[in-house]
């Protein structure tokens, strides 16, 4: 075995190998790849290989069909024949937010290139004459959908990888890593060490086990996955046609052909965690748990009844295995924070279908620096210092039973809840206010101050919670508001050389001392990479600001470029400081009589920053927020946060102060057509594309991601940002109920000219809003569209930036 690799990969299963594919197709060679067992050996070779493109997730799809393309070709080779079924797939509708869900995302998938069709029951019977499909409201046809063999998909990858270099050792346990003085990566083996780079850890269930040798918590955790394979049924015998994979999403399985007998597999309620403590057997290689049909009973009596000819043969095997989940269901792939040049690419409970996107991905991030397609979602360092294991165990048992959920645009699932809150939370739950996590910190989303607010049940219609935070959106605009924004994340940094450093980060201007402003960061290509806000404290000291869920992300792209030789210091204070925000016209009037600061327009002007002293407390008031009020984000020591809040609340209360929620805040974001970070904003555009031009100063001799910016500015831009108000429903009071979501198809005369990234309701406007993008011509204000929201044509028209107060006169109040 040589002592040395550009890169090595744990984990010979077909995420690993696939890495090891697409790093060699990019001419990456000098790869090494360890296996402790044989290939495949740990969830791949008992995976139902099922190859889905579906997905809520745009670039999910994007990843998932290039799989699909990529197994086609990789079949195509006489030397390693694949068995790949593409018998496309029908996923049933008993329900009418199922049908929802399914016209949302054809139009999304469609609007991508993809093929799907909405079918009746008569369509379905065709393409399936053993369904039993009376009940159902209709179903989604996949034609890209069906089955691989995994393991032959895996040693396809590997041939290839070895063919081109690439080498492969198989029982080679890793047994420790350690980075070295010179920051290279030394891999330990029971065979010997290996000196790399680079390492990914593709470790399948063992991933956790793996990121602990290098010290490194993962959250993850094995789950068991059941699937039983009947005997011959002598119907399937009987026909030469292969049947389409279905899916019975609302009864939680799928329900396969495999040879002339069908596999079915539930996602079953009493879901079962196993390893909880993370401790994996040593010898657990090619290995399954014992049965638990009990835990299948009801599925299969389900199954039986949509297709009865599953009924008619016996159980010939039963498939318990063991495959990781997140506590999002997501997989990992990605850098690991903290662990420079150190690779996550595991959790894959769809591993099969993502394997090849996942390899792609994974060779960019390594050659690239970053991959084609911002993936934000999977992205390791999505998840912070929260995600212990109790919490990956009870969210990932939340997950698996709701693998084929609904994924509404508004849902806050409960387990593993609550993990951080902020001081006042007590205070905001005796009010009504019903929490969702965001990076791991509760806040109020909305206040349910009224009795019997009925079902609270997620839907693509507004929820109960809609009056109560219109009732929350016209308080801030009529009087004042206030929100516990606990978990922002706040980074600060200083020394001599930080302005310099800085300015060659950001895209715009740094603030002058005492001022605020909003930055980018931009990636090489241009690509928005991070969003802050920057407080310039004094000459060479800053607070970045950014959200609670972009902590590790940023912090590590700060760290990253940090100057080797410089006194630069960079620390993490987001722990230590609190953020109420007090934002309406009379945010003046409750601050005032708590300081003896001057808070006039004239003293305290917007986007500026002062310490203060509020009711005794000392508070760092930032007049900034995101609401577009007059407002102050005030930051204080989390030991004071409390007293802050009461003190605030006391004083408001001449003033109507009322609670307002992140329900609220959106809705007002929206009308003040204000970005979000990975919703509206990534990397794969850049904040020209992205109508951010008044934050980029392109006559900077430098900084990251000028070049590709100047030569954006010299070219056709394929599309842009734009802010859309949709006209009342006309069709039904469901239509009327809903909003634009994310990943609706834009349309002008019947053509596809963009696609939403947000929706919401505008309280203080009265109008349904879209942000979005679309080519440039018919981004003029006034150009009327049409909104593909869950397959129902609402009319639109695009509208100049900030619908409500563009001219900010209430922010400059
Ligand atoms: N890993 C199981 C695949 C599930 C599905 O096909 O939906």
């Amino acid at each position: 075995m040589k002592s040395q690799a550009r890169v090595v990969i744990i984990g010979g299963g077909v995420a690993g190998t696939s890495a090891l594919y697409h790093l060699a197709e990019r001419g990456w060679t000098d790869c090494m790849l360890l296996e402790m067992d044989e290939l495949t050996s740990g969830s791949t070779w008992h995976a139902a290989g099922n190859i889905p493109t579906f997905s809520s997730s745009r670039n999910m799809i994007k990843l998932q069909h290039y799989g699909t393309q990529l197994y086609s070709k990789l079949c195509d080779n006489p030397d390693y024949p694949i068995n790949y079924h593409k018998t496309g797939s029908i996923r049933l509708a008993q329900t009418r937010q199922r049908m929802e869900e399914f016209q949302h995302v054809s139009a999304m998938a469609n609007a991508m290139g993809l093929d799907y069709e909405i079918l009746d029951d008569q369509a379905m019977k065709q393409r399936h004459p053993f369904l039993e499909g009376h009940d159902l409201l209709g179903a989604l046809w996949d034609p890209h959908d069906g089955d691989i063999d995994p393991s032959q998909l895996t040693q396809a990858y590997a041939s290839h990888a070895r063919k081109a270099g690439a080498t492969i050792h198989r029982f080679t346990k890793v047994t420790g890593i350690s980075r070295t003085s010179s920051g290279e990566w030394s891999v330990q083996t029971d065979k010997g060490d290996v000196l790399a780079e680079y390492v990914i850890n593709a470790g399948g269930y063992r991933g956790a086990e793996v990121s602990q040798l290098s010290e490194k918590f993962l959250p993850m955790v094995t789950m068991e996955h059941q699937y039983l394979i009947t005997e011959s049924i002598p119907e399937l015998a009987a026909i030469d046609q292969r049947l389409p994979l279905v899916r019975d999403p609302d009864d939680s399985y799928y329900l396969r052909q495999e040879k002339s007998g069908l596999i079915l597999g539930p996602y079953e309620m009493k879901a079962t965690a196993r390893w909880k403590d993370g401790k994996i057997p040593d010898k657990f290689a090619y290995e399954l748990f014992a049965n638990d049909l009990d835990r299948l009973e009801w599925y299969i009596e389900k199954a039986c009844e949509r297709m009865p000819i599953l009924g008619s043969v016996g159980v010939q095997r039963v498939i318990n295995g063991p495959i990781p989940y997140s506590p999002d269901g997501a997989p990992y792939i990605g850098p690991t924070f903290g662990l420079p040049n150190f690779f996550q690419m595991n959790g894959f409970s769809f591993g099969i279908c993502q394997s090849g996107g996942a390899g792609k991905c994974i060779a960019e991030w390594i050659i690239d620096g970053k991959p084609e397609w911002d993936l934000w979602s999977l992205d390791p360092r999505r998840y912070t210092d929260y995600a212990d294991q109790k919490y990956v165990v009870d969210r990932a048992i939340e997950l698996y039973q709701h693998e084929y959920a609904i994924n509404f645009p508004v849902e806050e699932r409960p387990a593993g809840r609550p993990r951080k809150v902020s001081p006042s939370y007590d205070r905001l739950a005796a009010k009504g206010a019903r929490f969702g996590a965001r990076g791991g910190w509760e806040r109020a989303v909305w206040f349910a101050r009224k009795p019997n607010v009925g079902d609270e049940s997620p839907s693509y219609q507004r929820g109960v919670w809609f009056e109560a935070v219109a009732e929350e959106c016209l308080n801030v605009r009529d009087n004042v508001g206030l929100l516990d924004l606990g978990g922002f994340s706040k980074f600060e940094v200083q020394g001599e050389g930080t302005s310099a450093w800085l300015d060659t980060l950001i895209a715009g201007k740094l603030p002058t001392v005492g001022r605020v402003s909003l930055s980018y960061f931009c990636a090489d290509n241009g690509g928005v990479w991070s969003e802050m806000t920057l407080t310039r404290l004094a000459d060479e000291h800053y607070m970045l600001i950014c959200g609670a869920a972009a902590k590790w992300h940023d912090y590590q792209w700060l760290d990253e470029h940090l100057p080797t030789d410089s006194a630069i210091e960079l620390v993490d204070v987001s722990d230590d400081y609190g953020t109420l925000v007090v934002a309406g016209p009379r945010a003046r009037e409750v601050l005032q009589p708590m300081t003896q600061t001057d808070m006039s327009h004239a003293s305290f002007r917007w986007l500026s920053c002062q310490t203060i002293q509020l009711a005794g407390i000392e508070v760092r008031a930032l007049r900034v927020n995101y609401v577009g009020e007059l407002g102050w984000e005030l930051h204080v020591k989390m030991e004071n946060q409390l007293a802050l809040y009461d003190a605030l609340m006391e004083a408001g209360s001449a003033f109507d102060l009322q609670d307002f929620g992140m329900y609220a805040m959106e809705s007002m974001r929206l009308e003040k057509s204000y970005r979000a970070w990975k919703v509206d904003l990534d990397h794969e555009y850049s904040p020209l594309r992205s109508g951010l031009d008044r934050f980029v100063d392109l006559n900077k001799p430098a900084f990251k991601g000028r070049d590709a910016l100047l030569a954006e500015v010299s070219s056709d831009l394929p599309d842009i940002f734009v802010t859309l108000l949709l006209d009342a429903g006309e069709e039904s009071s469901i239509i009327e109920n809903t909003d634009a979501l994310y990943g609706c198809p834009i349309l002008v005369d019947a053509d596809i000219v963009g696609y939403t990234t947000s929706g919401g309701y505008g309280h203080r406007i009265s109008s349904s809003i879209a942000l979005g993008y679309v080519k440039p011509e018919f981004a003029l204000d006034g150009t009327q569209v049409e909104i593909n929201v869950l397959g129902h044509l609402r009319k639109g028209r695009v509208v100049a930036e900030s619908p409500y107060d563009p001219e900010n006169k209430a922010l400059r109040s």
